[in-house]
């Protein structure tokens, strides 16, 4: 009668024993979760603003951001892509951001999206633009980031920026810091993130002129929420892997063979859909294998490079050329590329080739 007693009383204690380190480890992770993010429900257009927590954030005033960031006008536009407008937020003097305000035509509320946004919030690099947070209302959903003050590359290199004439040092260091960013989201990420949409307007520019990718996860994120007026789901024409045409399949392989054509828009200084390559019936991929071929590649190079180190240019082109193999078993990966573009100069980079922020 003693023992099983004894036994009920054992079992009661290992049971309550059970919920309460339950119960604890929930709060804990509530507590965890709380402290990684802030959010602020907005009552006059039942949205809500969640900022993830970092150093750049703590001084913030939430609710003078979420007043700020619903004021924002055309005047702020900054830039318009083809998931939506990006506009310039201004907190102060010294702290701004961009907000890219997404199209979105359902009115929806998904769950799925937010855990997206979530985790790209983790994902923080010195070669990754950092998504802050974002808003979510019925209507459309911001998406707040950090401002890169020095704007596309596509812009440096083809637009009518004459402030910046980008060097062969500038564009080399452009070209390594893009490669770092994209080998992070494919080689350290868990679970690995493709990219998709790799181009000289998703590759800014921070006050050092060091690259950092952008837009990251968006071409997931739209496809889930089915808005992006694209026709070819994700990518852009130029940029895209020749079987990305047949299958549809987004890989790393992709990328890598986008970055290759921006290597080769860094080298040449044209672009991929310049009209001349349609007159002629080719496309800069095409045009720049030929150049390579006849060994011609010094003809070719853009004049703004000011550069007479031809032998690193040429080993620039090789890297570029073996990203875009049509074959994407023959490709390279993106933590190979690094490696040979970190090989043309080995004393430039060599203070700071690490990997994380
Ligand atoms: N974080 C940022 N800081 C500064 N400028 C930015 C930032 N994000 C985007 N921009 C600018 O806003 C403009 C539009 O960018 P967006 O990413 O919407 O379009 P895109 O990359 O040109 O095209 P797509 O949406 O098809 O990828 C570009 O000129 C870009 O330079």
């Amino acid at each position: 009668m003693g023992s099983s007693r004894f036994l009920g009383l054992y079992i009661t204690i290992c049971v309550l024993a059970f919920v309460i380190s339950k119960i604890t480890i929930a709060v804990l992770c509530y507590r965890r979760w709380q402290r990684k993010q802030l959010v602020i429900q907005d009552r006059f257009s039942d949205g809500k603003l969640v900022l993830f927590r970092s150093p750049k954030m703590k001084s913030l005033k939430p609710n003078s951001f979420l007043k700020k960031t619903m004021k924002l006008t055309s005047k702020d536009r900054i830039g318009s892509g083809g998931y939506g407008t990006v506009y310039r937020l201004t907190i102060n003097e010294s702290t701004s951001f961009a907000v890219k305000k997404l199209r979105r035509e359902t009115t929806e509320q998904d769950r799925g999206f937010e855990r997206e946004l979530e985790s790209m919030g983790d994902i923080k690099h010195r070669n990754i633009v950092t998504l802050h947070g974002y808003y979510t209302a019925p209507n459309f959903n911001l998406l707040i980031y950090e401002l890169m003050p020095n704007g596309s590359l596509d812009t440096l290199l083809h637009g009518r920026r004459m402030d910046k004439v980008l060097d062969w040092d500038a564009r080399y260091k452009i070209a390594v810091g893009a490669a770092r960013g994209l080998s992070y989201l494919h080689h350290d990420c868990v679970p690995h993130i493709i990219h998709r949409d790799i181009k000289s307007s998703n590759i800014l520019l921070d006050h050092n002129m060091e690259a950092r990718v952008s837009d990251f996860g968006l071409a997931t994120l739209m496809e889930q929420d089915n808005t992006h007026v694209s026709t070819l789901v994700a990518g852009t024409f130029g940029y895209l892997a020749p079987e990305y045409f047949d299958t549809g399949r987004a890989t790393t392989k992709g990328d890598v063979y986008s970055f290759g054509v921006v290597l080769l828009e860094l080298l040449t200084g044209r672009k991929p859909s310049d009209e001349a390559f349609v007159e002629e019936g080719t496309k800069l991929v095409t045009w720049v294998k030929t150049v390579v071929q006849d060994k011609k590649e010094e003809h070719y190079v853009d004049d703004r490079l000011g550069c007479n180190r031809m032998d690193e240019i040429n080993h620039a082109f090789i890297i570029a050329l073996m990203c875009l193999e049509t074959d994407p078993l023959k490709r390279p990966n993106m933590l190979e590329v690094l490696k040979m573009l970190e090989e043309i100069k080995p004393d430039h980079l060599g203070h700071n080739s690490q990997s994380f922020t």
